[in-house]
């Protein structure tokens, strides 16, 4: 038998994403292919710290591609959110011989990955979240498919709202980020789009165009609303109040996290999970792995903190074109 070039253990960690399995399998695959032995963390950091973890092989992560959520289970783990948590699981993977600890997660996993590696654990971040809200990347794992999900679920809603001639208020996913909210109203052709990054909390200026759109004669009305901004519930009351309009409220929540990937999910997550181990064999420390202009890239943890991004100008300013808001400006 040849001799392991080393340890990689892979975790998922933080809100599963759509494409995390995909990761996985490209992860374990083209780790064992180039000789290295791959541990499945269950739990996410919770899996270092309890030691719950298993050897993978290639067989291990057949049929795994095409399902949404994670094979590995996910969690939100309090403890490594403490210093102490910390040091323990460094401790933990070098008592393991882990040496490379791949992290499928968001940006809160992330910031744990880059508190672990100041404990001399090599750490490889994959963008798993459906949130989009990690800056140094424009893709993320999950985000396609969720996109997908939810617009097709407000399609749905359109058709009851148009029927009864209602005003509808949808609350999509995203934390404080509106792009899931953004991407909908564009796909959906909502009236109205709520990100916490755009609104100003003029709520009389929203119900005024709910009533000028009325009465230019618009049967119905969407309103994505973000999860940053919330309160649909109220939102709706509130504007049926104001405008006499019956008005409903629809918070998609967590079926949005779930379902098939979407081929681009599919098909960027198996890149990057390729990519990490691509990074590994080249000696590279401490790296997130994403998307920049069409390409797999990677990028120094310390490095992809200090970066921003913003919700693009010209998307919400043809979101506002293509709704109903021009008619009055
Ligand atoms: N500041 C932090 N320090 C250490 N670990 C953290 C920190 N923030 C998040 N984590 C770890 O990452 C996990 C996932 O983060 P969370 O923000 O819930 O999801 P996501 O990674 O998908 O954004 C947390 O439960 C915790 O274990
Ligand atoms: O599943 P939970 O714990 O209710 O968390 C809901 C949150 O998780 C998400 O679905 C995904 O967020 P993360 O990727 O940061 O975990 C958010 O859009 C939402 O705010
Ligand atoms: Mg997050």
């Amino acid at each position: 038998m040849s001799e392991t070039k080393g340890k990689i253990a892979v975790l998922t960690s933080g809100g599963d994403a759509p494409g995390m399995n995909a990761a996985i399998r490209a992860v374990v695959r083209t780790g064992i292919s180039k000789g290295y032995e791959v541990y499945g963390v269950r739990r996410g950091y919770n899996g270092i710290l309890n030691r719950e973890m298993d050897l993978l092989t290639f067989h291990d992560v057949s049929e795994k591609l095409q399902h949404g959520g994670t094979f590995l289970f996910t969690a939100r783990s309090a403890e490594f959110r403490e210093e102490e948590g910390k040091k323990k699981a460094a401790a933990i993977c070098k008592e393991l011989g882990i040496e490379t600890l791949i992290v499928i997660g968001g940006d809160g996993s992330f910031t744990g990955a880059k508190n672990l590696s100041k404990y001399g654990v090599n750490v490889i971040g994959l963008p798993g979240t459906i949130d989009l809200d990690i800056a140094y990347t424009d893709y993320t794992i999950g985000f396609d498919t969720a996109v997908n999900t939810a617009m097709e679920a407000i399609d749905r809603l359109r058709e009851t709202s148009n029927s009864h001639e209602r005003c509808s208020v949808v609350e999509v996913m995203g934390r404080s980020a509106g792009y899931i909210a953004l991407w909908c109203g564009i796909a959906n052709g909502a009236e109205q789009i709520l990100i916490p990054e755009k609104f100003d909390n003029n709520y009389d200026k929203l119900i005024e165009e709910i009533k000028n759109n009325r009465a230019s004669g618009m049967t119905h009305q969407i309103i994505v609303n973000a999860e940053g901004i919330g309160h649909s519930y109220g939102l709706a009351k509130k504007i049926e109040e104001a405008t006499g309009i019956e008005t409903r409220a629809t918070i998609l929540g967590h079926l949005q996290r779930g379902g098939s990937p979407t081929a681009r999910d599919r098909v960027y997550a198996s890149v990057m999970g390729a990519y990490a181990i691509d990074c590994i064999e080249k000696g590279k420390k401490n790296r997130l792995i994403g998307y920049k202009e069409g390409h797999v890239y990677d990028v120094d943890i310390e490095e992809a903190f200090q970066m921003t991004k913003s919700i693009d100008d010209y998307e919400y300013e043809v979101a506002g074109i293509l709704g109903t808001r021009c008619e009055y400006k």
